[in-house]
């Protein structure tokens, strides 16, 4: 009996209210995944994660397999043990990072064979490869291995990558060996052709996974057109499973994704944009390298939930930022990941009560005012 679950309580237009029951807890859905590349969340603490509003945070196969190793990690008790998280985790499947960050990459229709860019050592990393992976670290929902191409690129070029990737697909579902305590996603692939997207969604459905990630964007292409592929896809895919758009993104990148029918969403950018010194608001970014900041007493943003917008001048912020200090990069991260979750909470209130498309404007509204 299938141990992780999905359950859709809400819709408002594409938008969907739902909640994934997992034994480590549940993911309230539209949900933002904070990314803990390798076993941590930079510059986070678990708990402090937790406390900004996660139900669910993503480890990153391919830096775990490199270091500490994922037959370490299952040695150890597992990626929850190991950080001392005990919430769900997601995992990708290491191909995206794989083609991102290896050296000497080598693509066959088994697999990919690479070097680490840590120490030159020699890897192979195949469909069922990566489930036995993600199956060591014991993450409760895990990635078929796909071929994801960065855009633009020629239709025949993602026509090849999204043919392997649902091959890929049947392989990883084959070595996923139908186990009960967690999920296995299929990836859509087929870059910014409706017709490629269309096969690659009927060729996951014909073999069955317990969620779809929307895998192909977040690659250099503009914003309309992850919005065009997501408006085309999201009713092609079952209504009765999680959908997952990969690496995405921006706060309004997250809005215009859940609009369309989106559900999960992972990005690097609000504890990376924290380690560089922008801090995400509900009037927008706001830059504290800028030396507008040098003198201004005021806190963040003094209506805000969270104590660390208040407790500080911008002047101080600044400064952290400009020193350099480790306490900045831990206060940005903090402040950015609770937007992203205050934003997804409130998205999740609106679907429920009916008013999406309200609470879309009324944010918008106030990104473009910008008390900056
Ligand atoms: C930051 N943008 C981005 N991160 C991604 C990760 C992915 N993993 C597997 N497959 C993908 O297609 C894929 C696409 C992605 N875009």
């Amino acid at each position: 009996m299938k141990q992780v679950t999905f359950t859709l309580s809400a819709t408002d237009g594409m938008a969907r209210r739902g909640r994934i029951d997992t034994p480590r807890g549940e993911i309230n859905t539209p949900a933002f995944m904070p990314v803990g590349t390798a076993g941590t969340v930079k510059a986070m603490y678990p708990e402090q994660v937790r406390d900004t509003g996660a139900d669910i945070l993503l480890g990153n196969t391919y830096h775990l397999m490199l270091r500490p190793g994922a037959e370490r990690v299952a040695s150890l008790g597992g990626l929850h043990t190991f950080m001392n998280w005990e919430r769900p985790i997601l995992t990708d499947s290491g191909g995206f990072q794989v083609m991102s960050l290896a050296k000497l990459r080598k693509l066959t229709e088994r697999g990919v064979t690479f070097k680490s860019h840590i120490d030159g050592s020699a890897y192979e990393l195949t469909p069922e490869r990566s489930i036995e992976i993600q199956t060591l670290l014991d993450s409760d929902i895990i990635m078929q291995l796909d071929e994801c191409i960065a855009l633009p690129a020629e239709r025949k070029e993602m026509e090849r990558a999204m043919e392997l990737s649902i091959r890929w697909a049947d392989r990883s579902k084959t070595a996923f060996n139908n186990q009960q305590n967690r999920m296995l996603f299929g990836i859509v692939q087929g870059g910014d052709d409706a017709e490629l997207r269309s096969r690659s969604a009927a060729g996951l459905q014909s073999i069955g996974f317990d969620g779809y990630s929307i895998g192909g964007l977040a690659v250099g292409e503009p914003q309309e057109v992850m919005f065009r592929v997501l408006s085309d896809i999201t009713p092609e895919l079952p209504a009765d499973k999680p959908r997952y758009l990969m690496g995405v993104g921006k706060p309004d990148d997250i809005l215009g994704g859940i609009e369309r029918g989106v559900d999960m969403f992972d990005c690097v950018h609000p504890t990376r944009a924290g380690r560089h010194g922008h801090a995400y608001t509900r009037f927008g970014v706001i830059n504290l390298k800028n030396a507008r900041h040098r003198d201004d007493h005021r806190p963040l943003d003094e209506a805000s939930p969270n104590p660390n917008c208040r407790r500080w001048s911008r002047a101080y912020l600044h400064h952290l930022v400009k020193t350099e200090e480790i306490l900045g990069a831990m206060v940005l991260s903090q402040i950015n990941l609770a937007y992203y979750q205050e934003l997804t909470a409130r998205a999740r209130a609106a679907i429920e009560a009916g008013r999406m498309t309200d609470f879309a404007a009324e944010t918008r509204a106030a990104w473009a005012a910008g008390d900056l």
